[in-house]
């Protein structure tokens, strides 16, 4: 009999009862979280060859978060974007963003989802904004092809969003007129006219030079602070990645380590500092990925020996062979 096996009989009813009680009543994954992505997979097929793109992806997002989301080429960032921005859809797994299930919608909701749920600024500039209309005419036209009655309200809020993002008085000009930043300022605009829970943006400052980028980012902070808009931003932009609290790391795939930062108060001098500390995530089944520069310094590979301390789990590298 093996230990679980003795364990069992030896377990009353009450207590299993108890058990199962108690794994019931647990919070479901992701319960509040306005993004929800779990153990998401994306397997594109080209030419007889399968590419896995999302190999089982957690994400969790919180209401409110103005976070980034960083890796190399080719690890899936962009498929995630797509998938969250409704335009994609996961192989398996499942996706939530503010109570809209991104794999049971049909053509309705996920046209509405595009409309009211989700805001998106792309990296190429052009491919944001209408040419042919002005900068307040872009911001007006999300929420005419929602709906909304009254051009003088429409063009209020415009007027609204593009003075919050220091682009105001361009309102009059079309986007040949504007810079490629204040194009992405507008941009942001279009994306915010009809208030979305979730704004997402891939590489906005990426064919922007550094300071041009910061003032993007600040736009990006203004949005979040001033209207509450939750904002994920993939970037390979090292300013916008570490001004933001979150910036998670995607490898291969999947979610794997994450950095968090927060500002303390030195009690004697009363500056404030910023505290910056990288995390490895655990998933659902208990995988965990080491940082590369960690297992290589140390030598592991495929085996390593486990530990478990009071307070902390040790990992060694194989010494089977020793
Ligand atoms: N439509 C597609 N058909 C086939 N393969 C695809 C498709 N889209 C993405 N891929 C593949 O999926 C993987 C992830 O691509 P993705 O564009 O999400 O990466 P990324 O992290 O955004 O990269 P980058 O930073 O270069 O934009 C890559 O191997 C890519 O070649």
């Amino acid at each position: 009999m093996t230990t679980s096996e003795t364990e069992k009989s030896t377990m009353s009813l009450a207590e299993l009862e108890q058990r199962a009680t108690a794994r019931r009543d647990r919070p479901a994954y992701g319960q509040d979280a306005l993004i929800s992505c779990d153990r998401l997979v994306r397997i594109f097929t080209a030419d007889g060859i399968e590419v896995q793109a999302l190999q089982g992806l957690d994400l969790l997002v919180t209401k409110g978060e103005l976070m980034a989301l960083v890796g190399a080429s080719g690890s899936g960032k962009s498929t995630l974007m797509n998938i969250l921005a409704g335009l994609d859809e996961p192989t398996a797994g499942q996706a939530k963003v503010a109570d809209c299930d991104l794999l049971s919608m049909n053509a309705k909701e996920r046209l509405r989802y595009r409309r009211e749920i989700v805001g998106f600024v792309w990296q190429q500039t052009a491919r944001n904004l209408l040419p042919y209309l002005t900068a307040a005419q872009n911001v007006a036209l999300p929420m005419q092809l929602r709906g909304v009655r009254g051009r003088a309200k429409k063009a209020a809020r415009a007027q609204e969003l593009l003075d919050l993002l220091g682009v105001g008085e361009l309102r009059d000009r079309r986007p040949a007129q504007l810079s490629g930043g204040q194009q992405q300022r507008v941009a942001i605009a279009v994306a915010l006219a009809n208030d979305p829970s979730v704004l997402l943006a891939d590489e906005p400052t990426g064919e922007l030079d550094s300071t041009t980028g910061r003032q993007i980012f600040e736009s990006f902070r203004a949005a979040n602070e001033e209207l509450g808009t939750t904002i994920v931003i993939v970037t390979h932009d090292q300013t916008v990645a570490t001004e933001v609290r979150r910036t998670v790391a995607i490898r291969d795939g999947r979610t794997s380590t994450e950095v968090l930062r927060r500002t303390r108060v030195d009690e004697t001098t009363g500056e404030e500092h910023l505290i910056a500390r990288e995390y490895a995530m655990l998933d659902r089944a208990g995988r965990l990925q080491l940082p590369a520069e960690y297992t290589e310094t140390l030598g592991m590979r495929d085996r390593v020996a486990l530990e478990l301390e009071p307070d902390h789990i040790g990992i060694w590298p194989d010494d089977s062979t020793d």
